[in-house]
């Protein structure tokens, strides 16, 4: 059996955020735009939905804007869109990070690599189970901290072996309602394939029950891909109309086996790139 080096990511970092309450009437605005809107920014998060359309992909831009130095996270950055987001990171005076994976994908290069030869104090974030290179690998229950905000990893294999699912944090000073950013494992009124890349559509039916439909159903659900024109759902609304997580995990293996999609146009040149994090570079 492979032996690992890991790493606990959550020893990196202060174990006690200092607290900013948001004000009564920011923390009602916020709630009532959070349903409504896929960008947002109150008295912390910062927050916005970006897209690439090529490969129908959405990146996510999280920062915390009450902390002095404004640090900023990217989840599952695009390669053909990363000037597009650096320049948005330097407008709104942010400082960016880490850029994290969900996963390794088979569909677009990401854009980690390329952020990391632009802004080289980055840190590439990714699962050690994914195999893939990257600066710090985490797994399930870590925390990534930014700012006085933090994100936390769930694992959820099935889409690929080494598929997270990112969590916004859970307390009275993290936003409220929760955040999902759930890669490919769980998309809008559907979730991802699983017949390459370590896919098993038995992980995945646990992993989306046991980990995603246990959060809170106010609990946003922000996906890696959309193919559909939706931009966000909400844990409740999949636990009541995902099409295929609805069903008895014997349905939805027999839903997944038949499937019939042909294989993603890049996934050839896509998934040996994104295993050393887009492009070669000294650290991934
Ligand atoms: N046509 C696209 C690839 C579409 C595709 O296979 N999407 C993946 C997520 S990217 S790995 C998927 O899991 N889809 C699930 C589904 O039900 O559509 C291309 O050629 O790139
Ligand atoms: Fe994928």
């Amino acid at each position: 059996m492979l032996k690992f080096q890991f790493i606990k990511f959550s020893s990196f970092f202060p174990s006690k955020p200092s607290f900013f309450p948001l004000s009564i009437s920011t923390t009602i605005k916020l709630k009532s735009q959070m349903a409504s809107y896929s960008s947002y920014s109150s008295s912390k998060l910062l927050f916005r939905q970006l897209f690439e359309k090529e490969s129908s992909t959405y990146t996510y831009l999280l920062a915390d804007a009450s902390h002095a130095e404004k640090p900023a996270l990217l989840i599952d950055p695009v390669d053909r869109t990363v000037d597009r987001d650096l320049s948005l990171i330097q407008e709104l005076g942010l400082k960016l990070v880490y850029a994290l994976n969900t996963h390794v994908h088979a569909d677009h290069v990401t854009g980690t690599g390329l952020i990391k030869s632009k802004v080289p104090d980055v840190k590439s974030v990714i699962s050690k189970a994914s195999g893939a290179t990257a600066d710090i690998y985490v797994e399930q229950g870590d925390k990534i901290r930014f700012g006085n905000l933090y994100i936390e990893v769930r694992a959820t294999p099935g889409h690929t072996l080494g598929c997270l699912t990112y969590v916004t944090g859970d307390g009275p000073d993290q936003p409220q309602p929760r955040m999902a950013f759930t890669g490919d494992t769980l998309l809008i009124r559907g979730c991802g394939r699983t017949d390459f890349q370590g896919g098993s559509s038995e992980n995945l039916y646990k992993s989306v029950h046991s980990q995603i439909f246990t959060l809170p159903k106010d609990t946003l659900l922000y996906p890696a891909h959309d193919y559909k024109g939706f931009s966000v759902s909400t844990i409740g609304e999949e636990i009541q109309y995902n099409p295929r997580l609805t069903k008895d995990e014997e349905t939805f293996k027999n839903i997944m086996g038949n499937l019939n999609l042909s294989y993603p146009k890049m996934i050839d040149v896509a998934v040996p790139a994104n295993m050393v994090c887009g492009i070669q570079s000294k650290t991934g």
